[in-house]
């Protein structure tokens, strides 16, 4: 299910001296996006990364307001119908969405905003903002994949199970997006991902 809001503005505005801009990250769960996310904010604390409201529970180690905005399912709920997100979706059986004002100052501020979200969501981003670069991280095989979503030891099995299936239908829309990148070694996936935002 995805719904998408109305949009007042067009965030990318042709009068500004230094206009900022949506990136769109997107692929596979586990294919290694907040992995690349992390050290691309280390090499570039420049960037604003837009940290996502969810209805999914913590995994050991994540801090609420950092990793994710950890709400409850009717808070949710009373946020979209307050129009408080850019865009959400269910993805697993559970909600997450994108805070409409502090991304949409970000952009007008100047910054380059980057949204690490599921394919629907990023479907909705691209069609709603012009000017937004979209990119797909691709796994080296699905047999990767799903060593890695394993090894990062955090999910239960149902979970895993429901991140596989789902994992093959986003892999089918690559080809949707603007660029795609293969993160098979990790440095070299990094690179091409500073390549493709700093030319
Ligand atoms: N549409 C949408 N998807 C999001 C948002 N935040 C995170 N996601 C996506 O939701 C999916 C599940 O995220 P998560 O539960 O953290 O699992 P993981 O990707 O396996 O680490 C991933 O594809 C995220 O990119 C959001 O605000 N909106
Ligand atoms: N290039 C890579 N090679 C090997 N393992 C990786 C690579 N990138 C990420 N990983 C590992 O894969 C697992 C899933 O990565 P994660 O960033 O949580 O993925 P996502 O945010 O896309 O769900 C983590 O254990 C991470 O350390």
């Amino acid at each position: 299910m995805m719904q998408v809001l109305p949009i007042q503005s067009d965030a990318h505005t042709k009068e500004s001296p230094s206009p900022g801009r949506l990136i769109v990250l997107t692929g596979p769960s586990g294919v290694g996006k907040g992995t690349l996310m992390q050290e691309l904010l280390k090499r570039h604390p420049e960037l604003y990364y837009s940290v996502s409201a969810t209805t999914r529970s913590p995994r050991p180690g994540e801090i609420n307001g950092q990793n994710y905005y950890f709400i409850s399912r009717s808070k949710f709920e009373q946020l979209v119908a307050q129009g408080e997100f850019l865009e959400w979706a269910e993805f697993a059986g559970n909600y997450y969405g994108t805070p409409r004002e502090a991304v949409l100052n970000q952009v007008q501020s100047g910054k380059l905003v980057v949204l690490e979200i599921e394919l629907e969501g990023a479907r909705q981003i691209r069609t709603s903002f012009h000017g937004t670069l979209s990119i797909f991280i691709l796994p080296p095989s699905l047999n990767e994949l799903e060593s890695r979503i394993r090894g990062r030891a955090q999910d239960s099995e149902d979970a895993i199970a429901r991140r596989l299936c789902r994992a093959q239908e986003e892999i089918q829309a690559a080809d949707e997006f603007d660029v795609q990148i293969v993160n098979d070694d990790l440095h070299n996936a990094l690179n091409a991902i500073e390549a493709t935002l700093f030319g």
